[in-house]
Protein backbone atom coordinates (compact mmCIF):
# COMPACT_ATOMS: atom_id res chain seq x y z
CA UNK A 1 0.00 0.00 0.00
CA UNK A 2 1.39 3.36 -0.76
CA UNK A 3 -0.22 6.99 -1.29
CA UNK A 4 -1.39 8.30 -4.63
CA UNK A 5 0.83 10.68 -6.80
CA UNK A 6 -1.26 13.05 -8.87
CA UNK A 7 -0.15 11.54 -11.92
CA UNK A 8 -0.99 8.07 -10.72
CA UNK A 9 -4.44 6.73 -12.66
CA UNK A 10 -6.80 5.23 -9.99
CA UNK A 11 -8.78 1.74 -10.93
CA UNK A 12 -11.20 0.69 -8.36
CA UNK A 13 -11.98 -3.01 -8.04
CA UNK A 14 -15.11 -4.47 -6.69
CA UNK A 15 -14.79 -7.73 -4.78
CA UNK A 16 -17.53 -9.88 -3.18
CA UNK A 17 -16.63 -9.80 0.83
CA UNK A 18 -18.28 -12.10 3.27
CA UNK A 19 -19.35 -10.99 6.66
CA UNK A 20 -21.25 -13.16 9.03
CA UNK A 21 -24.18 -14.85 9.56
CA UNK A 22 -24.21 -15.31 5.62
CA UNK A 23 -24.14 -11.93 4.67
CA UNK A 24 -22.22 -10.71 1.72
CA UNK A 25 -21.35 -7.53 1.13
CA UNK A 26 -19.43 -5.22 -1.69
CA UNK A 27 -16.07 -3.96 -0.90
CA UNK A 28 -13.31 -2.22 -3.29
CA UNK A 29 -9.89 -1.46 -3.59
CA UNK A 30 -8.30 1.35 -4.82
CA UNK A 31 -4.79 0.36 -7.07
CA UNK A 32 -3.19 3.35 -8.74
CA UNK A 33 -0.55 3.07 -11.41
CA UNK A 34 1.44 5.38 -13.21
CA UNK A 35 1.36 3.26 -16.37
CA UNK A 36 -1.88 3.85 -18.37
CA UNK A 37 -0.75 1.28 -21.01
CA UNK A 38 0.03 -1.24 -17.73
CA UNK A 39 -3.48 -0.55 -16.39
CA UNK A 40 -5.30 -0.60 -19.43
CA UNK A 41 -3.37 -4.40 -19.75
CA UNK A 42 -4.52 -5.33 -16.14
CA UNK A 43 -8.13 -4.22 -16.85
CA UNK A 44 -8.35 -6.44 -19.86
CA UNK A 45 -6.90 -9.23 -18.31
CA UNK A 46 -9.49 -8.93 -15.60
CA UNK A 47 -12.50 -8.39 -17.87
CA UNK A 48 -11.35 -11.14 -20.05
CA UNK A 49 -11.22 -14.00 -17.08
CA UNK A 50 -14.77 -12.74 -15.84
CA UNK A 51 -15.98 -13.11 -19.48
CA UNK A 52 -14.94 -16.67 -19.07
CA UNK A 53 -17.07 -17.19 -16.13
CA UNK A 54 -20.39 -18.53 -18.17
CA UNK A 55 -22.50 -18.60 -15.06
CA UNK A 56 -22.96 -14.63 -14.70
CA UNK A 57 -25.89 -13.33 -15.90
CA UNK A 58 -25.44 -11.03 -18.30
CA UNK A 59 -29.09 -9.42 -18.80
CA UNK A 60 -32.10 -10.15 -16.57
CA UNK A 61 -35.61 -9.75 -16.43
CA UNK A 62 -36.64 -8.09 -13.04
CA UNK A 63 -40.32 -7.94 -11.51
CA UNK A 64 -40.87 -5.36 -8.89
CA UNK A 65 -43.59 -5.62 -5.99
CA UNK A 66 -44.64 -2.06 -5.14
CA UNK A 67 -47.06 -3.97 -2.31
CA UNK A 68 -45.37 -6.87 -0.73
CA UNK A 69 -43.78 -7.16 2.68
CA UNK A 70 -43.47 -3.16 3.90
CA UNK A 71 -44.01 -1.87 0.37
CA UNK A 72 -40.55 -1.36 0.01
CA UNK A 73 -39.51 -3.42 -3.09
CA UNK A 74 -39.31 -0.45 -5.80
CA UNK A 75 -36.77 1.71 -3.34
CA UNK A 76 -34.73 -1.55 -2.66
CA UNK A 77 -34.36 -2.02 -5.54
CA UNK A 78 -33.29 1.09 -6.58
CA UNK A 79 -31.04 1.90 -3.92
CA UNK A 80 -29.04 -1.36 -2.87
CA UNK A 81 -29.95 -3.59 -6.06
CA UNK A 82 -29.57 -1.89 -9.19
CA UNK A 83 -26.46 0.30 -8.52
CA UNK A 84 -24.74 -2.99 -7.49
CA UNK A 85 -25.98 -4.74 -11.26
CA UNK A 86 -25.11 -1.81 -12.84
CA UNK A 87 -21.22 -2.32 -11.24
CA UNK A 88 -21.46 -5.67 -12.61
CA UNK A 89 -21.98 -4.45 -16.13
CA UNK A 90 -25.54 -6.55 -15.72
CA UNK A 91 -28.46 -4.91 -18.02
CA UNK A 92 -32.06 -5.14 -16.88
CA UNK A 93 -35.37 -5.03 -17.98
CA UNK A 94 -37.33 -3.95 -15.01
CA UNK A 95 -40.85 -4.25 -14.11
CA UNK A 96 -43.05 -2.78 -11.43
CA UNK A 97 -45.78 -4.94 -11.18
CA UNK A 98 -49.33 -3.55 -11.63
CA UNK A 99 -51.95 -6.19 -10.38
CA UNK A 100 -51.45 -9.62 -9.19
CA UNK A 101 -50.48 -11.78 -11.53
CA UNK A 102 -48.83 -9.35 -13.93
CA UNK A 103 -45.57 -11.03 -13.62
CA UNK A 104 -46.94 -14.65 -14.43
CA UNK A 105 -49.12 -13.48 -17.06
CA UNK A 106 -46.13 -11.52 -18.81
CA UNK A 107 -44.04 -14.48 -18.40
CA UNK A 108 -46.45 -16.39 -20.11
CA UNK A 109 -46.50 -14.60 -23.60
CA UNK A 110 -42.63 -12.89 -23.34
CA UNK A 111 -39.99 -14.72 -25.37
CA UNK A 112 -37.17 -15.81 -22.37
CA UNK A 113 -34.55 -16.88 -24.93
CA UNK A 114 -32.84 -12.90 -24.62
CA UNK A 115 -32.42 -13.30 -20.70
CA UNK A 116 -30.25 -15.35 -18.52
CA UNK A 117 -32.46 -15.04 -15.41
CA UNK A 118 -35.90 -13.90 -13.66
CA UNK A 119 -35.19 -11.71 -10.58
CA UNK A 120 -38.07 -10.93 -8.83
CA UNK A 121 -38.48 -8.42 -5.64
CA UNK A 122 -40.70 -9.37 -3.42
CA UNK A 123 -42.10 -12.26 -0.64
CA UNK A 124 -42.58 -15.37 -1.04
CA UNK A 125 -46.12 -15.12 -3.08
CA UNK A 126 -44.08 -13.04 -5.93
CA UNK A 127 -41.50 -15.85 -6.03
CA UNK A 128 -44.48 -18.10 -6.54
CA UNK A 129 -46.12 -16.19 -9.05
CA UNK A 130 -42.47 -16.08 -11.28
CA UNK A 131 -42.28 -19.65 -10.77
CA UNK A 132 -46.05 -20.60 -12.10
CA UNK A 133 -44.98 -18.30 -14.91
CA UNK A 134 -41.70 -20.01 -16.03
CA UNK A 135 -42.88 -23.47 -15.22
CA UNK A 136 -46.59 -22.79 -17.24
CA UNK A 137 -44.21 -21.55 -19.93
CA UNK A 138 -41.91 -24.60 -19.97
CA UNK A 139 -44.62 -26.87 -20.00
CA UNK A 140 -46.69 -25.33 -22.87
CA UNK A 141 -43.77 -25.25 -25.48
CA UNK A 142 -43.19 -28.90 -24.51
CA UNK A 143 -46.27 -29.92 -25.09
CA UNK A 144 -46.76 -31.34 -21.71
CA UNK A 145 -50.48 -31.75 -20.17
CA UNK A 146 -50.22 -30.05 -16.65
CA UNK A 147 -53.43 -31.25 -15.38
CA UNK A 148 -52.18 -35.05 -15.94
CA UNK A 149 -50.68 -35.64 -12.37
CA UNK A 150 -48.59 -38.42 -14.31
CA UNK A 151 -46.69 -36.08 -16.67
CA UNK A 152 -43.39 -35.92 -16.81
CA UNK A 153 -42.66 -32.01 -16.88
CA UNK A 154 -40.22 -30.84 -18.58
CA UNK A 155 -37.41 -28.90 -16.19
CA UNK A 156 -37.20 -24.50 -16.62
CA UNK A 157 -33.94 -23.55 -18.07
CA UNK A 158 -33.56 -19.92 -16.70
CA UNK A 159 -32.54 -19.44 -13.09
CA UNK A 160 -34.72 -17.47 -10.68
CA UNK A 161 -33.27 -14.56 -8.24
CA UNK A 162 -35.36 -13.29 -5.25
CA UNK A 163 -34.36 -9.97 -3.83
CA UNK A 164 -36.13 -10.25 -0.04
CA UNK A 165 -38.97 -7.64 0.30
CA UNK A 166 -41.93 -9.19 0.83
CA UNK A 167 -43.24 -10.51 4.53
CA UNK A 168 -42.06 -13.72 5.88
CA UNK A 169 -39.09 -13.93 2.80
CA UNK A 170 -39.13 -17.98 3.87
CA UNK A 171 -37.73 -19.05 0.37
CA UNK A 172 -35.24 -16.50 0.18
CA UNK A 173 -34.04 -17.65 4.01
CA UNK A 174 -33.63 -21.03 3.22
CA UNK A 175 -31.79 -21.01 0.10
CA UNK A 176 -29.34 -17.82 1.46
CA UNK A 177 -29.45 -18.50 5.08
CA UNK A 178 -30.61 -14.75 5.56
CA UNK A 179 -33.05 -11.74 4.23
CA UNK A 180 -30.73 -9.32 3.22
CA UNK A 181 -31.12 -7.59 -0.41
CA UNK A 182 -27.61 -7.02 -0.78
CA UNK A 183 -26.25 -10.51 -0.23
CA UNK A 184 -29.16 -11.37 -2.75
CA UNK A 185 -27.96 -9.15 -5.15
CA UNK A 186 -24.07 -10.15 -5.09
CA UNK A 187 -24.97 -13.97 -5.46
CA UNK A 188 -27.09 -12.87 -8.19
CA UNK A 189 -24.22 -11.17 -10.14
CA UNK A 190 -21.69 -14.26 -9.15
CA UNK A 191 -24.31 -16.95 -10.88
CA UNK A 192 -24.76 -18.71 -7.71
CA UNK A 193 -27.38 -21.41 -8.38
CA UNK A 194 -29.21 -23.79 -5.93
CA UNK A 195 -31.52 -26.55 -7.30
CA UNK A 196 -35.32 -26.88 -5.78
CA UNK A 197 -37.60 -29.39 -5.59
CA UNK A 198 -41.24 -28.14 -6.83
CA UNK A 199 -44.18 -30.14 -6.11
CA UNK A 200 -47.59 -30.04 -7.98
CA UNK A 201 -51.02 -29.82 -6.36
CA UNK A 202 -54.35 -31.08 -7.84
CA UNK A 203 -58.13 -31.86 -7.00
CA UNK A 204 -59.44 -34.39 -9.02
CA UNK A 205 -56.99 -34.65 -12.06
CA UNK A 206 -56.98 -30.64 -12.27
CA UNK A 207 -53.95 -28.99 -11.88
CA UNK A 208 -53.82 -26.09 -8.97
CA UNK A 209 -50.56 -25.04 -8.12
CA UNK A 210 -46.75 -25.44 -7.87
CA UNK A 211 -45.03 -25.89 -4.24
CA UNK A 212 -41.73 -25.05 -3.30
CA UNK A 213 -41.59 -24.62 0.36
CA UNK A 214 -44.80 -25.13 2.81
CA UNK A 215 -48.19 -26.46 1.67
CA UNK A 216 -50.11 -26.32 4.94
CA UNK A 217 -53.51 -27.80 6.06
CA UNK A 218 -55.05 -26.53 9.11
CA UNK A 219 -53.58 -24.45 10.83
CA UNK A 220 -51.37 -22.83 8.71
CA UNK A 221 -54.78 -23.01 5.87
CA UNK A 222 -56.42 -21.06 8.73
CA UNK A 223 -53.88 -18.37 9.61
CA UNK A 224 -53.46 -17.65 5.96
CA UNK A 225 -57.04 -17.29 5.53
CA UNK A 226 -57.57 -14.94 8.17
CA UNK A 227 -54.55 -13.27 7.87
CA UNK A 228 -55.65 -12.11 3.74
CA UNK A 229 -58.50 -10.00 5.36
CA UNK A 230 -55.87 -8.42 7.40
CA UNK A 231 -53.11 -7.27 4.69
CA UNK A 232 -53.38 -3.76 5.65
CA UNK A 233 -51.43 -4.79 8.99
CA UNK A 234 -48.55 -5.44 7.05
CA UNK A 235 -46.17 -8.28 8.61
CA UNK A 236 -47.86 -7.84 11.80
CA UNK A 237 -51.05 -10.08 10.23
CA UNK A 238 -49.38 -13.27 10.48
CA UNK A 239 -48.87 -12.75 14.40
CA UNK A 240 -52.20 -11.56 14.82
CA UNK A 241 -53.98 -14.10 12.74
CA UNK A 242 -51.30 -16.88 13.95
CA UNK A 243 -52.51 -15.89 17.72
CA UNK A 244 -56.31 -15.97 16.88
CA UNK A 245 -56.16 -19.29 14.89
CA UNK A 246 -54.26 -20.51 17.78
CA UNK A 247 -57.05 -19.59 20.06
CA UNK A 248 -59.38 -21.03 17.76
CA UNK A 249 -58.24 -24.80 17.81
CA UNK A 250 -59.66 -26.08 14.96
CA UNK A 251 -59.12 -29.74 14.00
CA UNK A 252 -59.98 -31.20 10.73
CA UNK A 253 -60.66 -34.56 10.04
CA UNK A 254 -59.66 -36.38 7.19
CA UNK A 255 -57.30 -39.52 5.57
CA UNK A 256 -54.00 -39.44 4.10
CA UNK A 257 -52.52 -42.01 2.08
CA UNK A 258 -48.60 -41.16 1.39
CA UNK A 259 -45.83 -42.82 -0.69
CA UNK A 260 -42.90 -43.05 1.46
CA UNK A 261 -39.66 -42.11 -0.21
CA UNK A 262 -37.91 -45.27 0.81
CA UNK A 263 -35.01 -44.66 -1.73
CA UNK A 264 -32.98 -41.70 -0.20
CA UNK A 265 -30.60 -40.48 1.61
CA UNK A 266 -31.46 -39.08 4.60
CA UNK A 267 -34.82 -38.97 6.77
CA UNK A 268 -36.90 -36.10 8.62
CA UNK A 269 -35.14 -36.27 12.21
CA UNK A 270 -31.59 -36.13 10.79
CA UNK A 271 -29.05 -33.79 12.54
CA UNK A 272 -27.50 -32.35 9.38
CA UNK A 273 -28.92 -29.96 7.53
CA UNK A 274 -28.97 -29.32 3.68
CA UNK A 275 -26.31 -26.67 2.48
CA UNK A 276 -24.69 -25.90 -0.64
CA UNK A 277 -23.34 -28.52 -2.59
CA UNK A 278 -25.33 -31.23 0.00
CA UNK A 279 -24.09 -34.73 -0.38
CA UNK A 280 -27.85 -35.75 0.22
CA UNK A 281 -29.33 -33.80 -2.69
CA UNK A 282 -26.54 -34.81 -4.94
CA UNK A 283 -27.18 -38.49 -4.88
CA UNK A 284 -30.78 -38.53 -3.71
CA UNK A 285 -32.23 -37.31 -6.96
CA UNK A 286 -29.73 -40.13 -8.74
CA UNK A 287 -31.12 -42.97 -6.66
CA UNK A 288 -34.91 -41.93 -7.02
CA UNK A 289 -34.60 -41.09 -10.95
CA UNK A 290 -33.26 -44.71 -10.84
CA UNK A 291 -36.05 -46.27 -9.03
CA UNK A 292 -38.52 -44.67 -10.68
CA UNK A 293 -37.07 -46.27 -14.32
CA UNK A 294 -36.91 -49.49 -12.65
CA UNK A 295 -40.63 -48.90 -11.63
CA UNK A 296 -41.81 -47.51 -15.09
CA UNK A 297 -40.11 -51.14 -16.44
CA UNK A 298 -41.38 -53.50 -14.35
CA UNK A 299 -45.03 -51.45 -13.40
CA UNK A 300 -44.43 -52.27 -9.72
CA UNK A 301 -47.11 -51.72 -7.50
CA UNK A 302 -45.86 -49.24 -5.05
CA UNK A 303 -46.17 -49.04 -0.98
CA UNK A 304 -48.73 -46.91 0.00
CA UNK A 305 -49.43 -46.15 3.55
CA UNK A 306 -52.83 -45.08 5.13
CA UNK A 307 -52.91 -42.73 8.18
CA UNK A 308 -56.42 -41.43 9.74
CA UNK A 309 -57.87 -39.04 12.35
CA UNK A 310 -58.34 -35.58 13.40
CA UNK A 311 -54.91 -33.26 12.48
CA UNK A 312 -54.83 -29.51 13.83
CA UNK A 313 -51.61 -29.33 11.00
CA UNK A 314 -50.92 -31.31 8.30
CA UNK A 315 -47.79 -29.61 6.85
CA UNK A 316 -45.97 -30.47 3.57
CA UNK A 317 -42.27 -29.00 3.62
CA UNK A 318 -40.23 -28.80 0.20
CA UNK A 319 -37.33 -27.48 2.46
CA UNK A 320 -36.78 -26.90 6.16
CA UNK A 321 -39.23 -23.40 5.77
CA UNK A 322 -36.82 -21.50 7.67
CA UNK A 323 -37.39 -17.56 8.56
CA UNK A 324 -36.29 -15.12 10.88
CA UNK A 325 -39.43 -16.22 13.07
CA UNK A 326 -38.30 -19.98 12.75
CA UNK A 327 -34.90 -20.22 12.56
CA UNK A 328 -34.68 -23.79 12.39
CA UNK A 329 -37.66 -23.94 10.13
CA UNK A 330 -40.78 -26.55 10.06
CA UNK A 331 -38.86 -29.83 9.22
CA UNK A 332 -34.93 -28.61 10.04
CA UNK A 333 -33.88 -31.80 8.05
CA UNK A 334 -35.58 -31.06 4.60
CA UNK A 335 -33.50 -31.37 1.80
CA UNK A 336 -33.54 -28.64 -1.06
CA UNK A 337 -33.53 -30.73 -4.02
CA UNK A 338 -33.44 -34.52 -2.77
CA UNK A 339 -36.74 -35.09 -4.38
CA UNK A 340 -38.63 -35.24 -1.52
CA UNK A 341 -41.19 -33.34 1.09
CA UNK A 342 -41.31 -33.70 4.64
CA UNK A 343 -44.65 -34.69 5.27
CA UNK A 344 -45.69 -33.53 8.80
CA UNK A 345 -48.95 -34.53 10.63
CA UNK A 346 -50.44 -33.01 13.96
CA UNK A 347 -53.26 -34.96 15.09
CA UNK A 348 -55.54 -33.43 17.59
CA UNK A 349 -53.69 -32.69 20.87
CA UNK A 350 -54.94 -30.27 23.81
CA UNK A 351 -54.03 -26.18 23.29
CA UNK A 352 -51.63 -26.77 25.61
CA UNK A 353 -49.73 -29.53 23.98
CA UNK A 354 -50.15 -27.76 20.33
CA UNK A 355 -48.34 -24.73 21.87
CA UNK A 356 -45.28 -26.87 22.70
CA UNK A 357 -45.32 -27.87 19.49
CA UNK A 358 -45.65 -24.32 17.79
CA UNK A 359 -42.59 -23.20 20.32
CA UNK A 360 -40.23 -25.69 19.25
CA UNK A 361 -40.67 -23.72 16.05
CA UNK A 362 -38.97 -21.08 17.35
CA UNK A 363 -36.07 -22.89 19.31
CA UNK A 364 -33.89 -25.74 18.74
CA UNK A 365 -35.86 -28.58 20.66
CA UNK A 366 -36.91 -31.24 18.24
CA UNK A 367 -41.05 -30.56 17.20
CA UNK A 368 -41.15 -33.92 15.91
CA UNK A 369 -40.57 -35.71 19.90
CA UNK A 370 -43.80 -35.30 20.69
CA UNK A 371 -46.53 -38.29 20.83
CA UNK A 372 -49.24 -36.76 18.98
CA UNK A 373 -46.31 -35.30 16.07
CA UNK A 374 -45.52 -38.02 13.12
CA UNK A 375 -43.56 -37.23 10.23
CA UNK A 376 -42.74 -38.70 7.04
CA UNK A 377 -40.50 -38.31 4.09
CA UNK A 378 -42.24 -38.87 1.12
CA UNK A 379 -42.63 -38.44 -3.07
CA UNK A 380 -46.13 -38.02 -2.83
CA UNK A 381 -49.64 -37.96 -0.91
CA UNK A 382 -53.19 -37.24 -1.13
CA UNK A 383 -55.55 -36.12 1.67
CA UNK A 384 -59.02 -36.46 1.58
CA UNK A 385 -61.25 -34.70 3.81
CA UNK A 386 -63.73 -36.94 5.94
CA UNK A 387 -66.82 -34.28 4.74
CA UNK A 388 -67.31 -34.16 1.34
CA UNK A 389 -66.26 -29.77 -0.08
CA UNK A 390 -69.20 -30.02 -2.39
CA UNK A 391 -72.16 -29.70 -0.15
CA UNK A 392 -70.33 -26.38 1.65
CA UNK A 393 -73.61 -25.04 3.58
CA UNK A 394 -74.20 -28.59 5.39
CA UNK A 395 -70.79 -28.67 6.27
CA UNK A 396 -70.93 -25.70 8.42
CA UNK A 397 -74.08 -27.63 10.47
CA UNK A 398 -72.19 -30.67 10.97
CA UNK A 399 -69.61 -28.73 12.30
CA UNK A 400 -72.13 -27.76 14.70
CA UNK A 401 -73.17 -30.71 15.38
CA UNK A 402 -69.92 -32.29 15.89
CA UNK A 403 -67.59 -29.75 17.47
CA UNK A 404 -69.63 -26.80 18.59
CA UNK A 405 -66.40 -24.90 18.56
CA UNK A 406 -65.23 -20.98 18.50
CA UNK A 407 -65.74 -20.48 14.84
CA UNK A 408 -63.10 -17.35 13.70
CA UNK A 409 -65.37 -16.31 10.94
CA UNK A 410 -69.12 -16.28 12.66
CA UNK A 411 -67.87 -15.39 16.30
CA UNK A 412 -71.65 -14.89 16.95
CA UNK A 413 -73.14 -18.50 15.84
CA UNK A 414 -70.53 -20.80 17.52
CA UNK A 415 -70.21 -23.27 13.98
CA UNK A 416 -67.58 -24.73 13.44
CA UNK A 417 -65.70 -25.11 9.62
CA UNK A 418 -65.33 -28.88 8.91
CA UNK A 419 -62.47 -28.68 6.20
CA UNK A 420 -59.73 -26.05 5.87
CA UNK A 421 -57.83 -24.85 3.01
CA UNK A 422 -54.68 -25.50 2.02
CA UNK A 423 -52.09 -22.71 2.21
CA UNK A 424 -49.80 -23.18 -0.81
CA UNK A 425 -46.04 -20.95 -0.42
CA UNK A 426 -48.72 -18.31 0.88
CA UNK A 427 -51.66 -18.41 -1.22
CA UNK A 428 -54.68 -20.21 -0.84
CA UNK A 429 -55.72 -23.23 -2.45
CA UNK A 430 -59.49 -23.45 -1.44
CA UNK A 431 -60.26 -27.18 -1.83
CA UNK A 432 -59.48 -29.56 0.67
CA UNK A 433 -59.16 -32.51 -1.15
CA UNK A 434 -55.40 -32.60 -3.06
CA UNK A 435 -52.68 -35.06 -4.50
CA UNK A 436 -49.11 -33.52 -4.29
CA UNK A 437 -45.92 -35.18 -5.98
CA UNK A 438 -42.68 -34.04 -6.30
CA UNK A 439 -42.26 -33.11 -10.11
CA UNK A 440 -39.14 -31.69 -10.77
CA UNK A 441 -35.96 -29.97 -9.83
CA UNK A 442 -37.05 -26.54 -10.56
CA UNK A 443 -35.01 -23.80 -11.99
CA UNK A 444 -31.34 -22.76 -10.60
CA UNK A 445 -32.33 -20.17 -8.12
CA UNK A 446 -29.83 -17.59 -8.79
CA UNK A 447 -29.67 -16.29 -4.87
CA UNK A 448 -28.42 -19.60 -3.55
N1 LIG B 1 -48.89 -4.66 -8.12
C1 LIG B 1 -49.50 -5.57 -7.37
N2 LIG B 1 -50.67 -5.27 -6.75
C2 LIG B 1 -51.28 -6.17 -5.95
N3 LIG B 1 -50.80 -7.43 -5.71
C3 LIG B 1 -49.64 -7.76 -6.30
C4 LIG B 1 -48.93 -6.86 -7.15
N4 LIG B 1 -47.81 -7.49 -7.60
C5 LIG B 1 -47.82 -8.73 -7.06
N5 LIG B 1 -48.92 -8.89 -6.28
C6 LIG B 1 -49.32 -10.07 -5.48
O1 LIG B 1 -49.02 -9.79 -4.11
C7 LIG B 1 -48.92 -11.04 -3.42
C8 LIG B 1 -48.00 -10.91 -2.23
O2 LIG B 1 -46.75 -10.46 -2.63
P1 LIG B 1 -45.38 -10.79 -1.91
O3 LIG B 1 -45.17 -12.24 -1.76
O4 LIG B 1 -44.35 -10.04 -2.69
O5 LIG B 1 -45.51 -10.09 -0.47
P2 LIG B 1 -45.97 -10.62 0.95
O6 LIG B 1 -47.17 -11.47 0.82
O7 LIG B 1 -46.04 -9.43 1.83
O8 LIG B 1 -44.71 -11.48 1.42
P3 LIG B 1 -44.59 -13.05 1.78
O9 LIG B 1 -45.19 -13.81 0.62
O10 LIG B 1 -43.11 -13.29 1.92
O11 LIG B 1 -45.33 -13.25 3.06
C9 LIG B 1 -48.42 -12.02 -4.45
O12 LIG B 1 -49.28 -13.13 -4.45
C10 LIG B 1 -48.51 -11.30 -5.79
O13 LIG B 1 -49.23 -12.08 -6.74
Amino acid sequence: KRLSRQEDVPRILYYVQRSKEHHWCCAEVTFYCSDQLLCNQWVQALQRRLDLQGVRPKNLLVFINPFGGKQLGKHIYDKKVAPLFQLASITTEVIVTEHANHARDHLAEVDLRIYDGIVCVGGDGMFSEVIHGLICQTQKIAGIDQNDPNSKLVACSLRIGIIPAGSTDCICYATVGVNDPVTSALHIIVGDSQPMDVSSVHHNNTFLKYSVSLLGYGFYGDVLKDSENNRWMGPSRYDFSGFKTFLSHQCYEGTVLYLPATETLGNPRDESRCTAGCYVCQYSGKLLDLSNNKQELKHVEEDWKVVKGKFLAINAANMSCACSKSPMGLSPAAHLADGTIDLILVRKCSRFNFLRHLIRHTNKDDQFDLAFVEVYRVKQFIFTPKYSEEDNIDIRDIGKNLFGQFCSDHPACGCSQVNSNWNCDGEIIEHAAVEVRYVLFCCLELSG
